[in-house]
């Protein structure tokens, strides 16, 4: 049996940035020739592209985890860490993306069409990237971003050409068996489907997708048994067939009325739908079922004038003896040569791109109170990246994150909402935020110090030459030996005592 996988849960992951590299280039005679650390490379994106060869989600049930690859760390002498590959997957025609509060994020339909599920962290520059005029040889360099990640819903609304409706047990599936090389379930209680079924049907040159949806019930619309959740798969198909069951036994049903009672349920669930040629609007066509039954053959007879009278081509079949199935098979496909003919042109594939929240300029900072006292919550789409840049074990990286917080105007904002030094601040979220024992660098006076990352070292003339050496030793000695007269002075006036003297 073809296994059909409409719903899955993937949990994609984007590359990680690679980090930044902090690398001093050597030369021959000039050991500290300048900053050459390059930048990370970036992650790779995770992206859903629309494929016609995909017919199912099924790959994602079994595999549902999915990660695109990271950038590469970088390295010295300017080699630059190597960009992560976008990780595409492939889904087929009518899927949608939710989240997993049931949002739709993306409704992908026509081949070829893209969705960022997630993108790729950037990479972290290099201490080269990093140097500037003011700022000469940073002894350190950026992280790399995590990736981002995901959880998604992927529904498949099926795309099938031809969509089979009609009560339990009606014989939908069976059908299907009859006109494709599906094997779906078939058996005589109700609800036997539970999962909509797909049958590709070959008829003559022409090729179309038939699907069958679990029974459908007065109330289906208002999701009385299963139908509701499914009727999702027949919003999309060109044409609607009617299966109806000639030979049941139930003594308040007939073709007729089964017919009357489906209708009602599909104009109920159509109101909601919206694009697209209305339900309503789409051909339809009447098979009436198990005329092997000779009972179920007269009643077929009697009820076809009346059908016919709605304007309904009718189709008398057997998916047991398979009378009548290739008549049904061919005019099937000609309907749906005829819908496909006059469908609107394809339409040029599109980029659907995942929705960010754009607010990249501010921050906001919040006293908060828990248990353990008072703190201050800093949150913005930058500090939070910084943070995240950020290598704390580097002091100069953290120096750095302290000057980029207090040039974006944090650290006023944290005086101004009352925070003094030593208080908990807290940038990011409560979970996964990173939290400081605050010291203004205002008040320690960082911006007197120079600009951060100045490697003294590296900066032309200030290497003592060979007439500093020596003009530094003379006054080395110059002192000392001021030192030592002063001290002889001073114990010759009785000011230096003697260790031998007792103290009294
Ligand atoms: N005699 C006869 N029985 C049939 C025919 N087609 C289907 N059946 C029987 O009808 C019963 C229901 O068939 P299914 O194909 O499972 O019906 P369904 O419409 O898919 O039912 P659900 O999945 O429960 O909605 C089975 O016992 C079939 O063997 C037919 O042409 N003649
Ligand atoms: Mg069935």
């Amino acid at each position: 049996m073809a296994t059909f996988v409409d719903r899955v849960v993937l949990h994609v992951a984007a590359g990680d940035g690679g980090h930044g590299c902090a690398s001093i280039r050597r030369e021959k005679f000039k050991p500290l020739a300048g900053p050459d650390g390059a930048n990370g490379g970036k992650g790779g994106d995770v992206v859903l592209v629309v494929d016609p060869q995909t017919t199912t989600l099924l790959g994602y049930h079994h595999r549902p985890y999915r990660k695109a690859e990271s950038g590469t760390q970088g390295a010295g002498d300017m080699r630059a860490g190597k960009t992560g590959s976008d990780l595409v997957l492939t889904v087929p025609e009518g899927t949608v993306v939710k989240s997993p509060d049931g949002e739709v994020l993306a409704d992908l339909v026509g081949a070829g069409t893209r969705y960022i599920a997630a993108r790729g962290g950037n990479g972290g520059l290099g201490n080269a990237a990093l140097s500037s005029p003011r700022r000469k040889a940073p002894g350190f360099a950026l992280l790399g971003e995590e990736g981002e990640s995901a959880d998604l819903v992927l529904e498949l609304k099926s795309v099938a050409d031809v969509a089979l409706v009609g009560f339990p047990s009606a014989g939908k599936s069976s059908l299907i068996a009859a006109m494709s090389a599906a094997r779906p379930k078939i058996a005589d209680y109700p609800f036997t489907t539970l999962v909509p079924n797909l049958g590709v049907v070959q008829a003559g040159d022409e090729r179309y997708t038939i699907a069958d949806v679990p029974g459908l019930i007065p109330g289906a619309s208002q999701g009385k048994g299963l139908g509701l959740e499914f009727l999702r798969h027949i919003e999309r198909c060109a044409v609607l067939v009617h299966v109806l069951d000639c030979a049941t036994l139930e003594p308040d049903r007939d073709p007729i009325t089964d017919l009357d009672t489906i209708e009602a349920e599909l104009a109920e669930y159509a109101a909601d739908l919206s694009g697209g040629v209305p339900l309503g609007e789409r051909p339809r066509v009447v098979v009436l079922n198990k005329i092997d039954v000779p009972e179920a053959r007269e009643l077929a007879d009697m009820v076809r004038p009346d059908l016919e009278a709605r304007g309904l081509s009718v189709f008398e079949v057997s998916t047991a003896s398979h009378e009548g199935m290739r008549p049904l098979s061919f005019a099937l496909a000609q309907i749906v040569a005829k819908a496909r003919a006059e469908a609107p042109m394809a339409e040029a594939p599109r980029t659907v791109l995942c929705p960010k929240a754009v607010d990249d300029a501010g921050f906001t900072v919040m006293r908060r109170t828990s248990g353990d006292g008072v703190y201050y919550q800093v949150r913005g789409s930058k500090p939070e990246r910084w943070v995240r840049q950020t290598e704390f074990s580097n002091d100069e990286a953290v120096g750095y994150l302290a000057d980029r917080l207090a040039r974006l105007g944090v650290e006023d904002q944290l005086l101004r909402s009352g925070a003094v030094a030593g208080d908990t601040v807290v940038i990011g979220p409560d979970e996964g935020g990173v939290v400081f024992d605050w010291e203004p660098t205002m008040q320690t006076g960082a911006e007197m110090l120079g600009p951060r990352g100045t490697d003294l070292r590296v900066e032309e003339g200030t290497r003592p030459t060979r007439v500093d050496k020596r003009r530094g030793y003379h006054d080395l000695m110059d002192a000392r030996t001021a030192t030592r007269e002063e001290m002889w002075t001073e114990r010759e006036a009785g000011h230096w005592s003697d260790p031998d003297d007792d103290p009294v």
